[in-house]
């Protein structure tokens, strides 16, 4: 019903639909009719019945109960009949693309009043286009994938290939060439690591972790060693098809047999004329259970191998059941006799250790950027809740041990988007060579860093929200699913112990031989 077509009633014609069979209520401004809803509602009928609620303003209550996004649901919605006259609505929908009031909910750049040294103007365009887009198409598709396990559609994917968002996702550099880039607003030679992070982050802000891995992180982490790589021959079958949306790719590395120690894969590929014959198996491939083509590593003879092998009948890929959502397509990958031609060898025979670690470092800066995303929605959830949350007739912000706990989340997601900004603007600055020999320490260290403060942010905001934090659906859904998934981020793309080890041992080798006390 559009807003015109509602009618305008007194509070106090309101307050005489105060009976089964005959309710109303009103939420912010807005009368609804639940004469009927009342018995369907997921929260049972009596607690509408009840006196402060019958016939009543019910906005606090309401929204002490329920997420905003409820009252838009379609089915709901249309349970209003009018308005209050001489009220006017006060707590706003939340408009796709509008960036968020609430203080800390957006990094300093994208708040009002603030300076920043790294982002221009095409930045604050792009991040406008691309949260506009996430939030309208992405968004409610993630919802319903992270809950029913499925991945994205088809159509949403060409979307994003169309938009030129799945080339953006590997970064700046030749694969941009001649694409229009989110309809234009940026330019490929404009495009920087900036408007990379820009890209990871509003993929990263729906409370739907498995999602975000099946927003095509397989392609993110599979696609490089081709086109770094691939023959010419060989980019131009895979290349525009992945890029495109219309196939799919995975990172075939990770074994039952060997994870961080990349050392003890079994994979096997053997010489036979043209072709290599692969025998194995792969474990916790990402988006590999739909994926067309897998960049696999495999021992051959010279040491390791990377080759993109196509699907085919002698490849079978099983889901693996993960405590995150079935959407990020996790798989258990079986090669049988898989024949592949020598041609899709990429990289040389023997040197397979140096394509797979080329990747690593963009790889985990992919990682902790959507890592801290999330994190800063975990923040703005809390702060908001803090804020509506009624305790001890307080709000729940009056206890100083809440204050505490929201201090230190918001000082950890600062604390990690300026380092994330500092480190990213060195990539835009340094060549390849540079990025590998300087940056590798720096993002192993800060991925560390925010996988440990996912992990303590979880925790934290689990105590803000208490029992909804548990619960799949309603108020806490989002905190829900972060505190499930949090602990992801500490594993993926190396492990967090192994990742700070790493930065040390980085750091040890630049020691001057001279340093003393
Ligand atoms: C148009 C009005 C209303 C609609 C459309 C509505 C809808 C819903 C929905 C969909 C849920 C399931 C949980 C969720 O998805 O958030 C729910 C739960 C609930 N509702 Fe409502 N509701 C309305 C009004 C109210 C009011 C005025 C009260 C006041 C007491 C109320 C009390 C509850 C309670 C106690 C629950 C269970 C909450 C929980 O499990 O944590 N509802 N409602």
């Amino acid at each position: 019903m559009s807003n015109k077509a509602l009618k305008e009633y007194t509070l106090e014609e309101v307050s005489k639909h105060n009976n089964e069979g005959d309710l109303w209520i009103v939420i912010d401004s807005k009368v609804y009719d639940i004469s009927r809803f009342a018995n369907l509602h997921p929260g049972g009928p009596t607690v509408l019945f009840a006196s402060g609620v019958a016939g009543k303003d019910a906005t606090d209550a309401f929204f002490g109960l329920h997420r905003h996004e409820v009252l838009l649901r379609p089915q709901y919605k249309r349970l209003q009949i009018g308005t209050v006259s001489g009220q006017e609505e006060v707590i706003k929908p939340p408009v796709p693309g509008q960036l968020s009031m609430v203080p800390y909910a957006e990094p300093t750049w994208l708040t009002k009043g603030y300076y920043t040294p790294y982002y221009n103007d095409n930045h604050r365009r792009f991040q406008t286009a691309v949260r506009e887009f996430m939030e309208t198409v992405v968004k409610p598709e993630s919802i319903r994938c992270e809950e029913n396990g499925k991945r994205i559609s088809q159509e949403v994917f060409e979307q994003l290939g169309d938009l030129g968002i799945i080339a953006m996702r590997l970064g700046p550099g030749k694969h941009l060439e001649g694409r229009t880039l989110m309809g234009g607003v940026t330019k490929p030679e404009e495009f920087d690591h900036f408007h990379e992070l820009i890209v990871n982050v509003e993929l990263a802000r729906f409370g739907t972790r498995g999602v975000i891995d099946g927003l095509l992180a397989g392609c993110v982490i599979g696609l490089p060693p081709v086109l770094n790589y691939g023959s010419p021959e060989l980019r131009a079958k895979i290349v525009p098809d992945v890029l495109s949306g219309k196939k799919f790719i995975a990172l075939a590395i990770t074994e039952a047999f060997a994870g961080s120690d990349v050392s003890g894969l079994q994979t096997t590929a053997v010489r036979d004329g043209d072709y290599w014959v692969v025998t194995g198996t792969k474990k916790w491939i990402t988006n590999g259970t739909w994926a067309d083509y897998f960049t696999t590593v495999c021992q051959t003879e010279g040491g390791y191998t990377v080759m993109l092998i196509e699907r085919c009948d002698e490849i079978s890929t099983k889901p693996i059941k993960t405590s995150y959502s079935s959407a990020a397509g996790t798989s258990y990958i079986v090669f049988n006799k898989v024949r592949v031609p020598v041609a899709n060898t990429l990289g040389k025979v023997g040197a397979g250790m140096s394509v797979i670690l080329s990747n690593f470092n963009h790889e985990r800066w992919m990682i902790l950027t959507t890592g801290l995303a999330a994190q800063r929605v975990v923040v703005e959830e809390c702060l908001k809740w803090a804020n509506q949350r009624i305790v001890f007739g307080k709000p729940l912000h009056a206890q100083p041990v809440m204050r505490a706990k929201l201090a230190q989340m918001i000082s950890r997601v600062e604390a990690s988007q300026n380092w994330l900004e500092s480190i990213t603007y060195q990539m835009n600055h340094m060549s390849y060579d540079e990025m590998s020999s300087k940056l590798a320490g720096p993002i192993a260290l800060l991925k560390q860093f925010i996988s440990l403060t996912g992990r303590q942010i979880a925790t934290d905001a689990s105590q803000v929200f208490g029992g909804r934090s548990l619960t799949v659906t309603g108020m806490g859904n989002i905190i829900e699913n972060f505190h499930r998934t949090a602990g992801f981020d500490a594993t993926l793309g190396g492990t967090e112990d192994i990742l700070g080890d790493l930065g040390v041992r980085q750091a040890m080798k630049k020691m001057p031989q001279n340093a003393r006390l």
